[in-house]
C-alpha cells in the first residue's frame, strides 16, 4: 500500500504542488515527507516502482523524488533508471529528481540522459532537497506556459500520455513496455478507441527505434498498388517502425506486398493494430504476415468492462484540456461520475475523451454536473430535438469532426490532432459520413 497523503486530495487549484517519493526505506520516506509538507508540498510515499506507478495512475503528481536502488545491497541504479523510464513513458513532461548515493555521479549522468529533471545526492541538505524541486516544478510550469502558446507542440507531447486505473490496462502497459525493448512484432487487438495506436505509439517511444520515424499505414494508406507502397517502405531502416494499422482490412495485395519486402531482409520494426478478433485475421491476413506480428499480443478491454477506471480517465481528460483550452480545471461531481460510469461508450476513451472536452469547453462552473454531459448542442432534458438534427452518437461525431475540419481550414492532420484521431482514423470516418 503507497503511504496515503497528509490530507484528501481536493480539487481547488490553490492546492499545494503533490510529490510522489519513491524509497523503500520507510524511516527517510517519514523524515521526508515531514520535511516536504512543512515547506509546503503535499506527499504521497511508494516503497517500490510498482507503487509509484500505481499511484501515478490513480492521482495527479506534480513531480517525483525517485530513489535509484531498492534491492538490498544494490548500487548500480538500474531499478531506479527503469522505473524513471517507466514514469515518463506514463507522462513524458513529468519532472522526476533522482537520489543517488556520494559514488553515483555515473548513474546521476545516466538517469539525466533518461530524462530526469534533476539529481540529488545523498545524504542530502534539506535546504538542497527542498530547492532542487522548486526548481524542478517552476522549469515545468514554464514548459507548459509555453506548450500553451503553441497548442500543436502542447497536442504531441499531453496525447501520447497513458493513464491506467484498472488492472487490465496496468497489464497491457506493462507488456508494452518490457516489449518495447525488443524488436518483436506486435500485434494491438481492441474494439476502436480503446488505445491500440496510443499504445503503439508508447512502444515505438520506449525503443532502440525511437529516434527514428514511425510509418503509420492503413487499408486506405497501403492502398491498391503494390509498387506504391513497396516505394514507401524503401524508405524505412532498422531506426524506424511501421505501424501497419487495421491489418485485417488491408487489401490483400497491400499485406504481400509488406510480406515481400520484410521477406527481402530490410529492417523495420513491425507494429500492427486490429479491431477483429482472431479468426477475423485468420481468414484475412497473409499468414506470413501474421506470424510475424503475433510474436506478441496485446488485447485492450472495451471500456464499458473497465468501469473503475472511468474517473481516472475523467480526471486525466479534465486536467488536459483545461491546460490545453486555458481553462480552470473541472471537477465531476458524484451523480455525473455515476452518470459517465454507466454509459456503454461504444467508440471506448475516443469518445469519452471527446465528452470531457465539451463539457469542460462549455462549463459555466467548476464542477461538472449531468447537464454538462447532455448529448452536443442539446441541453440537458430536451427530449425533442429540433426537426433535422441528429441526436445519435454517429451524428454528434459526424458534426464534431466537419466542425474541428472547418476550424483547421481543411487541413486534415490539425483536425485529427485536435480529434484525437489518427490521420488514417479521421480518413475513415470521413469516408464514412460522406465528408
Ligand atoms: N489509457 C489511456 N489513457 C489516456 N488516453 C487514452 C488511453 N487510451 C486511449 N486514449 C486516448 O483515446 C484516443 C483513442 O485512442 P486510439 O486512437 O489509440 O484508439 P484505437 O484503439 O487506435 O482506435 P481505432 O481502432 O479507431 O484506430 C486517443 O486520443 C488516445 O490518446
Amino acid at each position: 500500500m503507497p503511504d496515503q497523503p497528509s490530507s484528501p486530495i481536493v480539487a481547488p487549484s490553490a492546492s499545494p504542488p503533490c510529490i510522489l517519493f519513491v524509497d523503500d526505506d520507510s524511516d527517510i520516506r517519514q523524515a521526508t515527507s515531514l520535511l516536504l509538507r512543512r515547506r509546503g508540498f503535499e506527499v504521497v510515499g511508494a516503497a517500490d516502482p510498482a507503487q509509484a506507478l500505481a499511484v501515478l495512475a490513480a492521482m495527479p503528481v506534480a513531480a517525483v523524488l525517485l530513489d535509484l536502488n531498492y534491492a538490498r545491497g544494490a548500487t548500480t541504479g538500474a531499478e531506479g533508471l527503469e522505473c524513471l523510464r517507466a514514469l515518463l513513458a506514463h507522462d513524458p513532461g513529468l519532472p522526476v529528481v533522482v537520489v543517488t548515493g556520494h559514488s553515483g555521479v555515473a548513474i546521476a549522468v545516466a538517469a539525466m540522459r533518461a530524462g530526469a529533471a534533476d539529481f540529488v545526492m545523498k545524504p542530502w541538505r534539506n535546504d538542497r532537497l527542498v530547492a532542487t524541486l522548486e526548481d524542478a516544478l517552476a522549469t515545468h510550469r514554464r514548459r507548459m506556459a509555453v506548450r500553451a502558446a503553441a497548442p500543436d507542440a502542447a497536442g504531441l507531447v499531453e496525447d501520447d500520455v497513458m493513464v491506467a486505473g484498472c488492472a487490465a490496462t496496468r497489464d497491457a502497459l506493462d507488456r508494452a513496455d518490457r516489449v518495447a525493448a525488443t524488436q518483436a512484432g506486435v500485434l494491438l487487438r481492441g474494439e476502436a478507441g480503446t488505445g491500440k495506436t496510443a499504445l503503439a505509439r508508447r512502444i515505438h517511444r520506449l525503443s532502440a527505434q525511437r529516434g527514428g520515424c514511425l510509418l503509420v499505414l492503413d487499408a486506405h494508406g497501403a492502398g491498391d498498388d503494390p509498387r506504391a507502397l513497396a516505394a514507401r517502405l524503401d524508405g524505412m531502416g532498422g531506426q524506424d517502425t511501421i505501424l501497419a494499422e487495421d491489418i485485417g482490412a488491408w487489401p490483400p495485395a497491400a499485406q504481400r506486398a509488406l510480406l515481400a519486402w520484410l521477406e527481402d531482409g530490410h529492417r523495420a520494426r513491425l507494429l500492427a493494430t486490429s479491431r477483429d478478433g482472431p479468426e477475423h485475421l485468420r481468414a484475412h491476413v497473409a499468414p506470413g504476415l501474421l506470424y510475424r506480428l503475433g510474436t506478441v499480443e496485446i488485447a485492450l478491454a472495451p471500456l464499458r468492462a473497465r468501469g473503475e477506471e472511468i474517473p481516472v480517465l475523467c480526471r486525466h481528460f479534465l486536467r488536459l484540456f483545461a491546460r490545453r483550452h486555458g481553462l480552470p480545471e473541472r471537477w465531476l461531481a458524484p451523480e455525473a461520475e455515476g452518470l459517465l460510469a454507466a454509459r456503454p461508450w461504444p467508440d471506448n476513451v475516443r469518445e469519452l475523451r471527446h465528452v470531457l472536452e465539451r463539457a469542460t469547453v462549455m462549463a459555466t462552473g467548476d464542477l461538472l454536473t449531468d447537464a454538462d454531459f447532455a448529448p452536443a448542442g442539446m441541453p440537458a432534458g430536451a427530449d425533442d430535438a429540433p426537426a433535422g438534427h441528429d441526436r445519435t452518437l454517429a451524428g454528434s461525431e459526424k458534426a464534431m469532426i466537419e466542425a474541428a475540419l472547418r476550424r483547421h481550414g481543411f487541413n486534415v492532420s490539425h483536425a485529427a490532432r485536435e480529434l484525437g484521431l489518427t490521420r488514417p482514423a479521421l480518413y475513415r470516418r470521413m469516408a464514412r459520413y460522406g465528408l
